[in-house]
């Protein structure tokens, strides 16, 4: 076992997403079982309280692998030496709203932690953006980051990714397991392009075994797209333990890398793949080596994923232009 513990901070620590990933960091399923972890929750004033009672509970599991828990107001003090920082923390949509709608309530928390990450974090931080707008969000983040290389802020399609796994394995009626190579193309909103021409079932290519062109467009692409809306629909509350369950995945094969032959997707920045405009943090397919995120390059784009690639994009690049007139960027 490393005896050096991994710093991973936390935001937003005491809500509905935290409660779901703090236990789980801890446990070792994020960086894996011989590798010890410090962590630091990052809530408001208000919220405080509330989280010292999650890090009590973390204290009773007696994990193993939990070195000592730290809680803190300030993003500047939480992100110091940071290895892992988790940026969650921001307020959840309700009924009726789209994710962008929340860029006006919460684009100005993601500048100062940014900043703050700018200051004080570890030279190999990598960082993965939840709150919502998360691909914008991680675009303001970045953007108050100057030393730190753009590809280290990530957001989270994962979520996204498990969904259209999900789905297609049941379609298909086979196991998770026996689906891989789905791509989340664009912004983690309704506008999202899940494609997948590329993706395998039980070793043959997916779009040979659904051979249904009209369910892939009518049912599988909108069901992907607004899951997060039926799922608020539902429960009343947005996806909060499948949500902390793709920041586990995300960080791990980050970390740990992509299992081969396979990939996943991220937000990552875009250095003009596929021609989606440098600079913005979109969805592309990705794999991990060496602990750093690769867009997969050469993949056939047909005429009509290349519009629905498009049709995100442009959401991205609204999204962009907005937090520029509002100074966040
Ligand atoms: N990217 C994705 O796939 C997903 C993103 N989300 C987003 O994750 C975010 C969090 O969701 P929940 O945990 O369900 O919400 P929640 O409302 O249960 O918890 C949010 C927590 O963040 C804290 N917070 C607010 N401002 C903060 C700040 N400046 N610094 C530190 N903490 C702060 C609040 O005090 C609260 O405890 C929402 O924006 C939600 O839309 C949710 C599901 C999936
Ligand atoms: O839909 C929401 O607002 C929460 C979220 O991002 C998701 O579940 O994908």
């Amino acid at each position: 076992m490393s005896t050096t513990p991994v710093t991973v901070t936390v935001t937003g620590a005491a809500g509905q997403i935290g409660y779901a990933l703090l236990f789980r960091i801890a446990s070792g399923a994020m960086l894996g079982p011989d590798t010890p972890v410090r962590l630091r929750l990052l809530e408001i004033p208000q919220a405080v309280k509330a989280a010292e009672g999650t890090a009590m509970e973390l204290d009773d599991c007696a994990f193993p692998l939990l070195s000592g828990v730290d809680i803190y107001d300030s993003a500047e003090a939480a992100f110091d030496s940071v290895n892992v920082a988790l940026l969650v923390g921001a307020r959840p949509r309700g009924p009726g709203m789209e994710r962008g709608d929340l860029l006006a309530a919460n684009g100005g928390i993601f500048g100062p932690q940014g900043a703050a990450i700018n200051k004080g974090a570890a030279s190999d931080v990598r960082v993965l953006v939840v709150g919502n707008p998360a691909n914008t969000n991680a675009l303001i983040a970045a953007s108050h980051a100057p030393d730190v290389p753009a590809s280290r802020f990530t957001a989270m399609m994962r979520l996204d990714h498990n969904r259209a796994l999900a789905q297609l394995a049941a379609r298909a009626g086979v196991g998770v397991a026996a689906v891989s190579n789905v791509t989340i193309w664009g912004n983690h909103s309704a506008k999202q392009y899940p494609d997948i021409a590329h993706a395998v079932i039980g070793g043959r290519p997916a779009p040979s075994v659904i051979a249904d062109d009209a369910w892939v467009a009518d049912t599988f692409v909108p069901t992907v797209a607004k899951r997060g809306a039926a799922i608020i629909e539902a429960r009343g509350a947005s996806s909060a333990a499948s949500a902390a369950n793709a920041a586990i995945d995300h960080v791990r094969d980050w970390v740990l890398g992509t299992p081969e032959g396979s990939w996943t997707s991220v937000g990552l920045v875009s250095d003009g793949s596929y021609g989606v405009p440098e600079g913005l943090i979109s969805g592309f397919p990705c794999v991990s080596r060496d602990g750093q995120w690769e867009i997969v390059q050469g993949l056939s784009v047909s005429e009509s994923a290349q519009a629905g690639i498009d049709v995100s994009v442009g959401e991205l690049v609204e999204e962009r232009d907005a937090v520029r007139e509002l100074g966040l960027i």
